[in-house]
């Protein structure tokens, strides 16, 4: 391969250039399947002996990137006028991490696998009342389930701190090294650092600003819907005075990390008396993993969109094994580059929460599959966010109580177009997506920080605090210290992967729903919109889907909304009728918070002997003082 530059000698020759990139694709096509097979071997067994292959594999893939980046030198592509042929360069060129010699690259996977190593194999022991104090519970399904359903103050947070002492307490030093060397791998790629690397991916001027506005468009909705959480939920844990700064305790909103609120429906439902227990249904119908897969798969081919390779079934893990081995369980898609592999690991329990990830996760797999014939460098979202919205664009319509009753999921004896049903509809997707808006905000609103050096590892736990109390309104229930690193504690950050991705996708989802349900001809409010089986709508998210990464994504957003920015005036108008009802109920609150978490609250440093492991009773922290 390397041939074909020199001999032509000539750096602007585009025939040759093309040639080369025919060449290069299909050495991809080898390396990156190994890199990605290893990867899989590891994620669904995970042992010191794979990781060593995962490692191995991972040093493959970063020569061949090293090599090809050195073969681009031979042309002079920033000077292409076949535009094409140009971004395949440019994309090639960015070799990102691969760019570090060799000893440093190792460093830095190795510092990446012992994170995702910690992550993946944590339990929590000492539960409150166990006989066994030595009996351990892992994240999914048991903390998991107790943090959707306990209303136990105590019992929850023994989940929330005992999984914050096993995970992230346990990542500084690899994660500080982890930045070091990604800042370097940035540095040599032209970057100013790492952050910057990954901002670039979205093409747009002033990028930060763009996400800044789209989140202060949406701020006020937040505030109605925490002022609501917050009253009802004073109510359930009366007793347990709350932050007197306004923050709600971040323990107590149904998820491990207060991300999404819909385990509060009961408590928080307009008309308690008009339940939407999908779960409930889907149990009583006996539903299994494949059927909520065969579900998914069903709403994606009859808009006309394709369907899962025969090898998908066979290949994916879609529950958890019961062997003892140790998986990654958080759910995942996986493309393997050959046109052929596309796998989905995820650890599947039957609940309404997981039917919803499973249309998430098969979206990203339809993406794959619709841009399969593109250049290696092309399979990728138009930009990251288009990736994450795909499924849960088609998770709108599934949700709908209309196409929840035409599946069999809602109770026989409700009625879809109850307008309070309907209000109920709303509040739980609100539960979902409102309450999911500053946390997909602030999760690399404290990386950018990090990358950018402004934030120290020493005060790594008291950022991220300040975020969260801030932008989240949420607190910690029980003292933290600058010893702990509660970032850690969530999936993306040991995982290394970015999270401004699903911020963007929660806003844009909506853009291309309202866009979608015109085009199926859906008349009426928007959120009762349900595109099923409109082969119109599906074109268009196919034409969008097969351009890949090839074109900016203004271009793939126009081809489905015909607009060229992200706005959050959809998403407005979504909520609009819950917006209304949710004024008239916090009228005498006091909507939001302070920016700091409450009187005095600082992340001290630990006393000398670091704060006990078991969770005996800790410090409450100056902002919660439970008076039982
Ligand atoms: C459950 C979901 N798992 C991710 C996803 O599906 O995005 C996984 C792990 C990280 C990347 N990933 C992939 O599968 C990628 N290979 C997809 C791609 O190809 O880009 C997830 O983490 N979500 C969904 C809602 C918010 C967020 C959360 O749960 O916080
Ligand atoms: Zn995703």
């Amino acid at each position: 391969v390397a041939s074909i530059g020199s001999s032509f000698g000539d750096r602007n020759n585009i025939t040759a250039a093309k040639i080369w990139l025919e060449e290069y694709n299909t050495e991809a096509e080898k390396v990156r399947p190994e890199a990605q097979e290893a990867s899989w071997t590891w994620n669904t067994n995970i042992t010191d002996y794979n990781n060593r292959l995962k490692l191995e594999a991972e040093k493959k893939k970063s020569e061949f990137d090293k090599r090809s980046y050195n073969q681009t030198l031979n042309w002079d592509w920033k000077n292409f006028t076949e535009i094409n042929a140009k971004r395949q360069f440019y994309k090639i060129a960015d070799i990102g991490e691969s760019v570090l010699p060799t000893d440093k690259f190792q460093q830095i996977t190795k510092a990446k696998s012992n994170m995702q190593s910690v992550y993946s194999k944590a339990r929590v022991c000492n539960k409150p009342g166990d006989q066994d104090p030595s009996k351990c519970y892992p994240l999914n399904p048991t903390l998991e389930n107790i943090m959707a359903k306990s209303t136990d103050w105590k019992e929850l947070a023994w989940a929330w701190e005992g999984w914050r002492n096993e995970t992230g307490r346990k990542m500084p030093d690899d994660y500080e090294k982890f930045v070091e060397l990604a800042n370097e791998a940035a540095g040599m790629n032209g970057y100013t650092d790492n952050g910057d690397y990954w901002r670039s991916w979205y093409e747009t001027e002033n990028f930060e600003k763009q996400m800044e506005e789209l989140f202060i468009g949406l701020k006020d909705l937040y505030k109605l819907l925490h002022a609501y959480a917050r009253k009802k939920l004073k109510e359930r844990f009366v007793g347990h005075p709350f932050p007197d700064s306004g923050q709600i305790p971040a323990h107590l909103l149904g998820n491990m990390w207060a991300q999404s609120w819909g385990n509060l429906f009961t408590l928080l439902a307009p008309y308690p008396g008009k339940p939407l227990d999908v779960t409930e249904m889907m149990r009583e119908q006996n539903y299994t993993t494949r059927k909520m897969f065969d579900l998914s798969e069903k709403f994606f081919t009859d808009l006309g969109l394709d369907p899962m390779p025969p090898k998908f079934y066979n290949d994916s893990m879609l529950d958890k094994p019961e062997d003892g081995r140790d998986v990654v369980c958080h759910a995942s898609a996986w493309d393997f580059y050959n046109r052929k592999d596309f796998r989905i690991k995820q650890c599947t329990q039957v609940t309404m929460d997981w039917l919803i990830t499973t249309h998430h996760e098969m979206g990203h797999v339809q993406y794959f599959l619709q841009y399969k014939d593109q250049p290696v460098v092309f399979r990728r979202g138009a930009n990251p966010g288009f990736h994450e919205a795909i499924g849960d664009v088609l998770a709108l319509s599934v949700s709908t109580p209309k196409h929840l009753k035409k599946i069999n999921l809602l109770r026989p004896n409700q009625n879809p177009d109850d307008e309070e049903l309907q209000l109920n509809f709303l509040m739980n997707q609100a539960l979902k997506k409102i309450a999911f808006i500053p946390f997909g905000y602030l999760i690399d609103q404290w990386r950018w920080k990090v990358f950018k050096g402004e934030t120290k590892k020493d005060e790594y736990n008291e950022d991220w605090w300040n975020l969260r109390c801030k932008h989240q309104g949420v607190s910690p229930p029980v003292q933290r210290f600058n010893t702990d690193f509660d970032a850690g504690s969530k999936f993306h950050v040991p995982n290394n992967t970015p999270y401004i991705r699903y911020f963007v996708s929660y806003v844009i989802q909506f853009q291309f729903h309202k866009a979608l349900c015109k085009e199926a001809g859906h008349n009426g409010p928007l959120h009762k919109c349900d595109i099923d089986q409109s082969t119109e709508a599906g074109n268009k998210l196919a034409a969008m889907m097969k351009l890949g990464s090839s074109k900016e994504w203004p271009d793939a957003m126009e081809a489905i909304t015909g607009q060229r920015k992200m706005n959050v005036s959809d998403l407005i108008e979504y909520f609009a009728p819950l917006e209304d009802w949710l004024k008239k109920e916090v009228k005498n609150e006091t909507l939001g918070w302070d920016d700091q978490c409450g009187r005095n609250f600082t992340i001290p440093t630990p006393p000398p002997t670091s704060p006990p492991t078991t969770p005996t009773p800790t410090p409450q922290s100056s902002t919660v003082k439970p008076t039982s």
